[in-house]
């Protein structure tokens, strides 16, 4: 039984990952568009595990390995780690949890991202969810996030909208144009915001009148 989408699920590198089959969201939006602060409501409430990429970078940083200084490097920039940095990261932080539902927040920002994602794990998101907000308030919140980071600085801030609208955007029309993609509009009061996620989350009754 369950042979097709066993099929459809056969990743290149026979992980156990592929055996347990997990239920994938991609959390996606401009930087400071609030992806963290409504995944930690979505865990709350829905049982998903919440997998920052940028925190597991940031915590590759910190580990002091080979590849820290890199990663340090291009976050101060804005730029985006080079994908197998990344997937092996998501990988690993997936395998460890023993978990099945994945937040996947702030990967895949570009189409090579998501292209080897979707090669190497043989997985691909049930849907995307978009938190879409205006630059303005965007610059805002990070100014004031406080939590130390090196990129919430108005120069670095720049570059991420730079990159997030040249090369990130492109991954959300191309899950788009799969039908995939659950917009929502992120510039209102965290409650709103969260009220509108909830919405996508709850199980359709189908025979509601
Ligand atoms: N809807 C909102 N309205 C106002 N501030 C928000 C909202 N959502 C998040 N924030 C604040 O904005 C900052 C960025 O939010 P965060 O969740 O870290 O965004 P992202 O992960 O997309 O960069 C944080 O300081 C957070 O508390
Ligand atoms: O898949 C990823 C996720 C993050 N980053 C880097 O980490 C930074 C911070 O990402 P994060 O998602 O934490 O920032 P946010 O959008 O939440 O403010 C980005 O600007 C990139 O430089 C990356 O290269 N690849
Ligand atoms: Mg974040």
């Amino acid at each position: 039984m369950g042979t097709v989408v066993e099929a459809a699920n056969k990743g290149a590198n026979g992980s156990i990952l592929e055996k347990r089959k997990p239920t994938i969201v991609f959390v996606l939006g401009g930087p400071g568009s609030g992806k963290g602060t409504q995944c930690a409501n979505i865990v709350e409430h829905y049982g998903y595990t919440h997998l920052s990429a940028g925190d597991l970078l940031r915590a590759e940083i910190k580990s002091g390995s080979e590849n820290g200084t890199m990663i340090q490097n291009m976050i101060k920039e804005g730029k985006i780690v080079p994908s197998e940095v990344t997937i092996k990261l998501l990988q690993r932080a997936m395998e460890e949890s023993g978990k099945d539902k994945f937040l996947i927040d702030g990967f895949p920002r570009n189409e090579e991202n998501r292209a080897a994602f979707e090669k190497v794990t043989g997985m691909e998101p049930s849907f995307v969810l978009y938190f879409d907000c205006p630059e303005e308030e965007m610059e805002r919140r990070l100014l004031s996030r406080n939590q130390g980071r090196e990129d919430d600085n108005i120069e670095t801030i720049r570059k991420r909208f730079k990159v997030f609208l040249e090369s990130s955007l492109p991954v959300i029309n191309y899950y788009d144009a799969k039908g995939k993609v659950r917009k929502i509009d992120a510039a209102r009061p965290i409650e709103e915001v969260f009220a509108s996620v909830k919405a996508i989350f709850e199980p359709k009754n189908e025979k509601a009148d």
